[in-house]
């Protein structure tokens, strides 16, 4: 059964990664999806022959999600080319791992900048559509496990997913009585490119693995059904809520 026949969606930070999977998994239940990427022409392209493979309309837009026009633009060229928005999924994000007492203001303010700002833009900007259009919609923030706990080398990092889960709660109220539907996903360790590095020593990654009650880190694939289920009707009574998607993970205290 496909879950998003007629719709379009729109995912952002979507040449690699979770992105992607996401943007191809809609594809792949009837969607059409536009993409929003920064720099990865080749990556982008990738997704965009995923999406038609599926037999469905891809469109990819480059932009920087720190920068306000981006989003604005994006909602633009989508509702342009499709006709309309359903469902968005803010998804694009970066972690360059430090540690915290030499934390460059820079890398600060950047993580701050793509990950929570960028997200406020483009949710913000997928709302004005959906209100304008007038009949409902389902807005996804990637937010991450890393909402709930905390990372030594992430202290720039899990602030913003906490502030991303956080502002699809007050975004849940806001924009409920015009049913927007407003959620995060909450994804564990999902080997993609943000954690290569991270994940490259065998002790971290060894030792990472070992907490997954299910045995095995995530893939991008393992994301695309629960963004999946939140973007359709099958959740339409879903609003303000948190989907955790870690293997278990998060409940392995001991
Ligand atoms: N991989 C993991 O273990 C987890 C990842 N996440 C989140 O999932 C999201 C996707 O990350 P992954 O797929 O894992 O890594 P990734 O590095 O493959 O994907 C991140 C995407 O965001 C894009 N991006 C970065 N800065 C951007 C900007 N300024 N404008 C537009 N696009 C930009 C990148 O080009 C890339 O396509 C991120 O928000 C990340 O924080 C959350 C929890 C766990
Ligand atoms: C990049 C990290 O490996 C990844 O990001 C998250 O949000 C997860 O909690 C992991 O720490």
């Amino acid at each position: 059964m496909k879950l998003l026949e007629g719709k379009t969606v729109v995912v952002t930070g979507a040449s690699t990664g979770i992105g992607r999977a996401i943007a191809i998994g809609a594809a792949q239940h009837g969607a059409d999806v536009a993409i929003n990427f920064a720099r990865d022409t080749d990556g982008a392209a990738q997704c965009i022959a995923g999406i038609e493979a599926a037999g469905q309309r891809g469109l990819a837009i480059q932009g920087d999600v720190a920068d306000p026009a981006t989003a604005t633009d994006f909602i633009a060229q989508a509702v342009q080319a499709f006709g309309k928005v359903d469902v968005m999924v803010s998804n694009a994000g970066i972690c360059p791992f430090h540690s915290f007492l030499d934390m460059p203001v820079e890398t600060f303010e950047r993580t701050m900048r793509v990950n929570l700002h960028g997200g406020y833009y483009m949710c913000q900007a997928a709302a004005r559509q959906m209100v304008d259009q007038g009949h409902g919609g389902s807005i996804i923030a990637v937010s991450s496990i890393s909402a709930l706990v905390g990372g030594e080398f992430q202290t720039h990092y899990t602030p913003t997913k906490a502030g991303l889960h956080s502002l699809m709660q007050s975004a849940a109220i806001a924009l409920g009585r015009h049913n927007i539907r407003c959620n995060s996903l909450l994804p564990g360790t999902i080997l993609t490119e943000i954690n290569k590095d991270d994940l490259a020593d065998e002790g971290k990654r060894t030792y990472m693995e070992g907490r997954v009650p299910l045995g095995r880190l995530g893939v991008p694939e393992d994301m695309a059904g629960p963004a999946v289920f939140l973007a359709s009707d099958l959740a339409r009574y879903v609003t303000g809520a948190a989907l955790l998607v870690d293997g278990g993970a998060f409940v392995n205290l001991q």
